[in-house]
């Protein structure tokens, strides 16, 4: 308020408080509360864990926030305290300054679609495998909680794109790459307090040796990445793999020590492998629910594939008009996370432009919040916004952020959409998905996970095509 900011007033703030502990919303709904509530203002002050936040709505001042004033809003808000695990802190994510400026420029050229075509092939064998084993192993009709048998496929394509490695985790669920990669994302209350520990109490949790992350996870990856590098160099093996286009192909390699690619594997699948995988469970239950939106996406497939031969080539894969439109509606429906946030690092002013706007003076160290998934939802820019409708994406150009914007958005974007068009192409080939007794009716969103992920699960019927 001192800075002629707009916000909820006293009672407002501690009534919803207290609604939120009661009810145990989640950050999507208050993101959405937040643009709902306040429709007209370019930006609304809030808390987050009793920091103040400078929330930006207006999609003109987001974009030069993220893009041409990146300058002034270089980092992203540290959520996870720094444990001293010197793989952690490598992390593309977490990194800030010239460190993160630096493995970028190293990271980004293996996400170019160029590159990306040179694992396709990675890609279509996992899924088509994946598939032959549902139809082999699963009874027809079968209800199936779909996120966890995605997430299956996701670590088989994950595992061979980034290490040449098969894993078949479907055919083999106690396979250690599996389960060391499920346990990146055991967020039970032990990571939560572990984190509120170390935020809050820094001298007692080092004396504690606590980290973040399980620590068998980081040195099992470590390993691998150590004896993957070890046995390329002597062998003088060629992969098509990220590890070959992070590593061997790289010039700068000798630079990287094995810290630093560990840290950006272990990056790679903590933001990726369960974005994708929930990004799947979503598609298939919208899908589900949207029986004539599933028709003709399978009649955009079976010509596809008819007209290929049954050799769908990558260009062709990435032209597919319907499967582009289904999976951005299900992006904006379900963005990853509800707020992105930057820290501001150089003082920086917000001239005022509208009417009873005051210029807003941001200081070093204040927290800039866009609240992408209220954005993706706001009737202002969406007509029906909850509604699942694809086809607004042929023509759509409002506010559209899933990976983010500007030079620190999403690195695997591209991976992202690629995975996701191979694996929905050959599941809806071969299957319908339908809604069953076990269907939750609507969505309610898991309140402890960092990312946007169903509370009940995705459970569907998973019928075989004649
Ligand atoms: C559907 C899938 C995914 C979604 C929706 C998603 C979304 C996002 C978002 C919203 C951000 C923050 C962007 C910003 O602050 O501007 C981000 C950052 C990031 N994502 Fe993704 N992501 C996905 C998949 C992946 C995959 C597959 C990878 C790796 C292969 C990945 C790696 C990263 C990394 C490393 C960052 C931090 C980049 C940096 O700070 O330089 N993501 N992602």
């Amino acid at each position: 308020n001192r800075r002629g900011i707009r916000q909820y007033n006293f009672w407002t703030i501690w009534w919803k408080n207290f609604n939120d502990v009661i009810r145990q919303l989640s950050y999507c709904e208050r993101s959405i509360s937040l643009c709902r509530d306040f429709p007209n203002e370019r930006y609304v002050g809030t808390y987050q864990s009793g920091i103040p936040t400078l929330c930006v709505k207006d999609p003109k001042l987001i974009q030069k926030i993220l893009t041409k004033d990146f300058d002034h809003f270089r980092n992203r808000y540290p959520r996870l305290p720094d444990d001293g695990d010197p793989v952690l802190r490598k992390s593309l994510f977490l990194l800030n300054g010239t460190p993160w400026k630096t493995l970028r420029k190293v990271a980004s050229p293996i996400f170019t679609l160029k590159k990306l075509k040179i694992m396709y092939a990675a890609m279509m064998e996992c899924s088509i495998n994946h598939c032959k084993i549902l139809e082999h192993q699963v009874a027809p009709d079968a209800v199936l909680e779909m996120k966890s048998i995605l997430a299956h496929l996701a670590t088989d394509i994950f595992c061979l794109t980034h290490f040449s490695i098969y894993v078949n985790s479907l055919s083999d669920p106690n396979n250690k790459l599996y389960n060391m990669i499920k346990s990146i994302f055991d967020l039970d209350i032990r990571f939560y307090l572990r984190v509120g520990l170390i935020k809050i109490f820094p001298p007692i949790a080092r004396f504690l040796g606590l980290r973040v992350f399980n620590q068998e996870m980081i040195l099992y990856f470590q390993k691998l990445v150590d004896e993957n590098r070890k046995a390329r160099v002597e062998n003088n093996l060629e992969r098509p793999d990220i590890i070959d286009l992070l590593y061997i192909q790289n010039k700068d390699n000798e630079n990287l020590t094995v810290e630093d690619t560990t840290a950006t594997i272990v990056s790679f699948f903590a933001a990726g492998f369960d974005t994708v995988s929930s990004l799947m469970g979503f598609i298939t239950f919208e899908l589900a629910k949207n029986p004539q939106k599933q028709q003709k996406l399978q009649t955009e497939i079976d010509e596809t594939f008819k007209a290929c031969n049954g050799n769908v080539p990558y260009e062709t894969m990435l032209k597919l008009k319907f499967l582009d439109c289904v999976i951005s509606e299900t992006l904006r429906l379900w963005s990853a996370t509800a707020f992105m946030e930057r820290e501001c690092v150089k003082p920086y002013t917000i001239p005022a432009e509208v009417q009873g706007e005051k210029p807003i003076h941001l200081k070093v160290g204040d927290v800039v919040a866009i609240p992408t998934f209220g954005l993706h939802r706001d009737p202002k820019f969406y007509e029906e916004p909850d509604s699942f409708k694809p086809e607004r994406f042929l023509t759509c150009d409002e506010f559209f952020m899933p990976f983010g914007n500007g030079p620190r958005q999403c690195i695997g974007n591209r991976y992202s959409m690629v995975v996701t068009k191979v694996a929905m192409f050959n599941l809806f080939l071969k299957f319908n998905i339908l809604p069953s007794e076990k269907t939750a009716k609507e969505i309610r969103v898991l309140r402890t996970n960092l990312q946007v992920v169903s509370k009940d699960g995705y459970w569907l019927k998973l019928q075989r095509r004649g």
